[in-house]
């Protein structure tokens, strides 16, 4: 009888230096369905798409494809296999247009002529309904619209089977809605999709199965429907779920009056951000919220002077500040951890000890290095505080889970005992347990007395956090919301309406 399963994994075991990453796990896809592959940051879940997908060799274990038992030895032999793989970060060319990062490096098309191939990804595009132009650049597209094209990539290499690592990270609402009805025509198609997310409300949204691992062992597979959200955490996190339930709604002391810790007027960048004003108080938590590309992540770089300061001043504790450069922040007290860790926080040859103490050392001077000694007794305070999972503090960051590498930088600017802390989407790609520890984390640090700019695409947390909320639209500051009014509808309103 033929199988409905596109993929069997058996006994998949994977080890790297001093972790074991995968033992003995098993994994079935079925064709056209969506399986969420779910677990906590280093539970394996990318180690094991890696290996379906050819990117590592597995150490132990049997593959097979509609049957067939694989080897892979190279991502190349997965997708002959008809494995496509689509990352967060897009992996494709933006100088090029549409047409042409669809079908590049493509031996089997030999298109006689521009007009043949743009009409052949006009055809996948509209039959996909993929809102774009063959002749676009790719660059011009938005992400979402992006990741759909690299979808439509693999779906024209004949993909049986599809990975989706974090698709929907960076994406807004709608555009989540979009790519949702593409995984769902491809479901139709009897494509099998894996997906990886740490947003639970979409994982139930789209998926048929749920398989969960948690440290590098397999929990069990489900069907969603008859898996309750709760369940699925506490068998992600391995406890019970109180923790999470039982977080305080953020009444953070908010100490008014007195002198504002900083205090920024007419402040703007070269980043398009509108001139603004804001201050922070001691021990107070405030969030910068809005759709993507309203300018949230833009102001907090002004006060951090991550962009080009345009005009405007700060102020810290009522003085005056020259803050020209991030390095200048530094020595003002103020942290700033970036929304793109890739980019702008982690140095990825650098051990997680070197990218521990950075700022520190940044702060004291390359001239006068930290002893070895002293840096890892600096990182252990931190791995340790911060519960991040590494073989020692020693391992290349680059090595670590997206999540861990999220926490070592975080114990970065936690070592330069901030006065002022800018977290940009802090918990971004981070399981939901290290979620409530670092939403903790913020609570705790406000009680000593720091204050905290807190930025998430995740408005609950938000309110759950913070005690006033900056709403921005259109780069500028739409509107403030505090005590009972600090709600979703409400932010929802001043973003809709424009208005106080
Ligand atoms: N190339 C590598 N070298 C050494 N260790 C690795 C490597 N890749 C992953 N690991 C380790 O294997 C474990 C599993 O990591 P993996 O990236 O698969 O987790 P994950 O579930 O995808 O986590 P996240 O949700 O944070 O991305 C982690 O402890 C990680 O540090």
């Amino acid at each position: 009888m033929q199988s409905d399963k596109v993929l069997e994994m058996q006994g998949i075991c994977k080890t790297f230096p001093g972790v074991r990453a995968l033992s003995n796990v098993n994994f079935t896809l079925r064709k056209g369905e969506v399986h969420a592959l779910m677990g906590e940051n280093g539970a394996g879940k990318s180690t094991l798409v890696k290996v379906m997908t050819g990117v590592y060799e597995k150490d132990a274990g049997q593959i097979t494809v509609e049957g067939k038992p694989v080897h892979f030895k190279s991502p190349q032999e997965a997708q002959d296999n008809g494995i496509g793989t689509v990352y967060q970060e897009i992996t494709l060319c933006p100088n090029l247009t549409v047409a042409e990062n669809m079908f590049i490096g493509r031996g089997r098309h030999a298109f006689v002529s521009w007009n043949s191939m743009n009409a052949k990804a006009k055809k996948l595009l509209d039959s996909l309904s993929i809102p774009s132009r063959p002749t676009q650049q790719l660059s011009s597209c938005s992400l979402a619209v992006q990741q759909m094209i690299a979808i439509a990539r693999a779906v024209d290499m004949d993909c049986k089977i599809l990975v989706l690592d974090e698709p929907t990270s960076s994406l807004d609402e709608d555009e989540v809605r979009k790519l949702f009805e593409l995984m769902r025509e491809l479901k139709s198609r009897g494509v099998g999709i894996v997906f990886i997310t740490h947003f639970l409300d979409q994982v139930y949204e789209i998926s048929d199965r749920i398989t969960v691992l948690r440290n590098g062992e397999l929990i069990g597979e489900y069907e969603a429907a008859s898996l309750p959200q709760f369940e699925l955490v506490s068998k992600m996190m391995g406890k019970a779920l109180e923790d999470v339930e039982n977080l305080k709604k953020g009444e953070t002391c908010t100490l008014d009056g007195g002198v504002p810790v900083l205090e920024a007027s007419g402040l703007s960048s070269d980043a398009g951000v509108k001139p603004f004003d804001f201050a922070i108080r001691k021990g107070e938590i405030n969030g910068f919220t809005g759709l993507l590309g309203s300018g949230r992540s833009e102001s907090v770089r002004a006060i951090y002077a991550a962009d080009k300061v345009t005009g405007g001043e700060i102020k810290i504790n009522g003085k005056k500040a020259k803050i020209d450069e991030p390095i200048d922040a530094m020595r003002q007290g103020i942290g700033y951890l970036p929304e793109d860790r890739k980019g702008d926080g982690i140095i990825a040859d650098l051990s997680v000890r070197d990218n521990i103490i950075l700022a520190m050392q940044v702060m004291k001077g390359f001239f006068r290095p930290f002893s070895r000694k002293q840096a890892e007794a600096f990182a252990d305070e931190y791995v340790k505080r911060l519960s991040i999972k590494t073989a020692s503090v020693n391992t290349p960051i680059k090595q670590l889970s997206g999540g861990n590498q999220q926490k070592v930088i975080l114990g970065r600017w936690l070592l330069t005992h901030p006065k002022y802390l800018i977290l940009d989407e802090p918990t971004r790609g981070i399981d939901v347990g290290t979620k409530v520890e670092i939403q903790k984390l913020m609570l705790k640090l406000a009680e000593e007395g720091v204050s905290v700019t807190f930025i998430s695409s995740e408005i609950e947390e938000m309110l759950r956090t913070c005690s006033r909320l900056i709403v921005m639209k259109d780069r500028q500051i739409a509107g403030e919301l505090t005590g009972a009014n600090l709600t979703q509808k409400d932010v929802m309103h001043v973003i809709a309406g424009g208005h106080k």
